[in-house]
């Protein structure tokens, strides 16, 4: 299929990279931004004439000009999809400017160009199919489906319900988070923080405008932003009131059951950690590929035992430095470049 990008913001060039890797031809148009040569269209009419399908990769606030400019040019052969992170009012937006003539669907790609870059695995997508275009809802399903997507269709209300609990509250929990200092450079900090941690990188390296969008264009958000203040103040309240009294009845956190035997909860735990790794290995297959093809591009070979020696010295370095034997991880790691190697086809 022939995609045609509207918008190269950071979006738009993370996707443009995707479907280049699932080997689709894409080109694009940003007038802000720079598309490099070799996929830029010359306008916009020449965009969507050289399109099967369009991608408005614009942010929200800028989608009903986007759409305005776009749609004299649309045929009712093509299909328009969105990729904004709210729906109820982008599938609207586009239920009202596209009509019955020309295919269209919501959609939310679940990733990002953070993400996309630490090639995060799965790759999921919400798509929200218009009731005048149930084909157009397939055809672009097959489209995520051909780039290694799971596809998951919802309403857009309902989209935006569960990401006004999740997307937008932790959007809101970073920010007030980072206003507070907790982002800054630490001396040290407690495992518990380490997962906050990674969103709070997260949240500061997206894009400006996704913030307001999360919260201003969600429908629900505000109601979430409301009970999740008033259960915050629920806390701060009874922890008050606690500390007074000097109890700590309500505080409790709840039982969890009888405790399993040691052997068990080490078993468990182990078998959590090896998921974990087995995550990290696809991961890490994942960015081979990507430096396989990268090198493929430069004419350079897969094979590269300079950069597996200093690797391999590095990796014996970090072994020492946590007390375990240095042999011993060098051996995990010449299996790990076997099987990366081969996984580039040598
Ligand atoms: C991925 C690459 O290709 C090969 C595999 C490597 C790896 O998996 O880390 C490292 C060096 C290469 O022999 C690369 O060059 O970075």
């Amino acid at each position: 299929m022939r995609i045609g990008i509207l918008g190269y913001g950071r979006f738009g060039r993370a996707l443009g990279e995707l479907l280049h890797e699932a080997g689709h031809a894409y080109r694009a148009w940003d007038p802000m931004s720079g598309v490099p040569a070799e996929c830029r269209a010359t306008d916009l009419p020449e965009l969507a004439a050289a399109s099967e399908a369009l991608v408005l990769a614009v942010p929200i606030a800028a989608q009903a000009a986007a759409l305005a400019s776009l749609r004299p040019h649309l045929q009712p052969g093509q299909v328009v999809f969105d990729v904004g992170s709210v729906k109820a009012g982008p599938c609207a937006l586009l239920d009202a400017q596209l009509g019955e003539e020309i295919p269209h669907t919501g959609t939310h790609p679940l990733f990002g160009p953070v993400s996309l870059a630490r090639a995060e695995r799965p790759l999921r997508v919400v798509l929200c199919p218009s009731v005048k275009h149930p084909a157009a809802a397939d055809r672009v399903e097959r489209l995520f489906r051909s780039l290694g997507c799971e596809v998951l269709r919802q309403s857009p209300e309902d989209h935006d319900r569960v990401m006004a609990t999740t997307h937008a509250l932790t959007f809101f929990v970073a920010k007030g988070l980072l206003a507070v200092g907790a982002g800054a450079e630490l001396p040290f900090t407690p495992p518990s923080f380490h997962a906050i941690a990674r969103t709070l990188e997260s949240v500061r390296e997206d894009a400006g405008h996704l913030f307001a969008a999360l919260q201003n264009e969600n429908p629900f958000a505000a109601g979430a932003r409301e009970g999740l203040l008033e259960a915050l103040s629920a806390i701060h309240q009874s922890l008050a009131e606690a500390a007074e009294t000097g109890g700590g009845e309500q505080l409790s956190i709840p039982d969890l059951g009888t405790r399993s035997p040691v052997l068990q909860e080490a078993r468990d735990h182990i078998d959590a950690l090896d998921r974990e790794l087995v995550a990290l290995l696809a991961r890490r297959t994942e960015l081979g590929l990507r430096a396989g093809r990268a090198k493929a591009e430069l004419g350079l070979p897969v094979h590269d035992p300079e950069r597996e020696a200093s690797q391999l010295q590095a990796r014996r370095a970090w072994a020492d430095a946590a007390g375990l034997d240095a042999q011993g991880v060098e051996e995990v790691f010449r299996a790990v470049l076997r099987a990366s190697r081969s996984a580039q086809g040598r």
